[in-house]
C-alpha cells in the first residue's frame, strides 16, 4: 500500500498582472528547488485595488494593498504572500514577518513615451503621468516647466492611458515592464542621479507566519543576500524618516565587496527643495547606515518638508 504524501503551499496574491507574475515566479522557484511540493495561487482583491479613482496619498497608502493577503495568512487560508518590496509597509502585523528577499531586478525608473525618447526631449509644458510624489519632485526639480498629472492603476492601465494620448510620457518602474515582458515600452532608463529609486524598488519579498518553520525551510533557497542588505539599508532610512508609502523619498543602496553606499533624497512636491546625501560603510551595518542617513536628512530639514506633505495630503 502506498500513501501519496503531497505537500501543498498556497500563495496569497493580488490579481494584477504584475502581482500574478511575481506569484508565478515564486511558485516556479519553489517547485524547482522542491519537486515534492505543489504550489497553488490564491488570488484576491484588496481594498487598494477597489479604490482606483482617488489619489493614493488621500486614501492612506500601501497598507491597503496587503491587508487582505495578511489576513489570509493569519487565517491559514494561505501560507505566504509575495510583495513588491516597494509596496511593503515598514511594520508587520503580529505573527507575520517578511522572511525572504529575492534577487533584485533593474531598480531604475523608466521613461515611457510613444513620441519622445528621453525626459530631456520633452517640450516645454509637456504632460507627464505619475502618481509617485518621489518621481514628481525629482522631475519637477529638473524640469519645472513640465506638467505632472496623476496616473493610477496597474501597469497595463497606465500604459493604456498613455496610448490614449492623455499624457506625453509616463514614468514607471523598469522592473514591472521587464517582468511583464514589455521591455520595448521603455524609451529610456532614468539613472539614479536623475531619479533616485524608491526603497525596495525592483525587489520581491515573501511574507509568512513567523512560527511556520516548514514554510520557512522551503523559502530558504530563494533568499538573495546582497539584495537583502541593500533593501534593509533603504528601508531603515525610510522607517527613521517615518515615510509612509506616498512620500517624496528616494533611497537607493549599492554593494561593492563589503562596502555599502546608500543614497537618500527628500524633496518638496513641487521640486523647489531637494535634500540629498549619501553614506558608506560596512554591509554589516546596513540598517545603522540607513538610520544615520535619515538623521543627516532630518538635520537638513527633511522633517519640515515631510510635515508639509502629510498636512496637504
Ligand atoms: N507602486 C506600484 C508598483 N509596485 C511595484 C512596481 C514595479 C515593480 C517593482 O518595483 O518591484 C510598481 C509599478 C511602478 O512603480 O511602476
Amino acid at each position: 500500500m502506498t500513501t501519496a504524501t503531497k505537500t501543498v503551499l498556497r500563495i496569497a496574491t493580488r490579481k494584477s498582472a504584475l502581482a500574478l507574475w511575481q506569484a508565478e515566479f515564486v511558485k516556479a522557484e519553489l517547485e524547482k528547488f522542491h519537486p515534492e511540493l505543489t504550489v497553488e495561487l490564491v488570488p484576491m482583491s484588496t481594498q487598494g485595488d477597489k479604490i482606483l479613482d482617488t489619489p493614493l496619498a488621500k486614501i492612506g497608502g500601501k497598507g491597503l494593498f496587503v491587508k487582505e493577503l495578511e489576513q489570509a495568512m493569519l487565517d491559514g487560508r494561505a501560507d505566504i504572500a509575495v510583495h513588491s518590496m516597494k509596496d511593503v509597509p515598514v511594520e508587520f502585523p503580529e505573527g507575520l514577518a517578511l522572511h525572504t528577499i529575492c534577487e533584485r531586478e533593474d531598480p531604475r525608473d523608466a521613461f515611457v513615451s510613444n513620441i519622445y525618447k528621453t525626459l530631456d526631449e520633452l517640450p516645454k509644458g509637456a504632460i507627464v503621468g505619475t502618481s509617485s510624489l518621489r518621481r514628481q519632485c525629482q522631475i519637477k526639480a529638473l524640469r519645472p516647466d513640465l506638467e505632472i498629472r496623476d496616473l493610477r492603476g496597474n501597469v497595463n492601465t497606465r500604459l493604456a492611458k498613455l496610448d490614449d494620448g492623455q499624457y506625453d510620457a509616463i514614468i514607471l518602474a523598469a522592473a514591472g515592464l521587464i517582468r511583464l515582458e514589455m521591455p520595448e515600452r521603455i524609451s529610456d532608463f532614468i539613472d539614479a542621479e536623475t531619479s533616485l529609486p524608491a526603497n525596495g524598488q525592483g525587489a520581491v519579498g515573501i511574507e509568512c507566519r513567523m512560527d511556520d518553520k516548514a514554510t520557512k525551510a522551503f523559502l530558504a533557497p530563494l533568499e538573495h543576500n546582497e539584495t537583502r542588505i541593500r533593501v534593509l539599508a533603504e528601508r531603515a532610512m525610510n522607517r527613521k524618516l517615518q515615510g509612509g508609502c506616498q512620500v517624496p523619498i528616494g533611497a537607493y543602496a549599492e554593494v561593492e565587496g563589503d562596502n555599502l553606499t546608500l543614497r537618500g533624497l527628500v524633496g518638496a512636491i513641487d521640486g523647489s527643495v531637494i535634500l540629498q546625501d549619501s553614506v558608506s560603510g560596512s554591509v554589516l551595518q546596513a540598517e545603522q547606515l540607513g538610520e544615520q542617513l535619515a538623521d543627516t536628512l532630518l538635520g537638513l530639514g527633511a522633517d519640515k518638508i515631510l510635515a508639509e506633505v502629510y498636512r496637504d495630503a
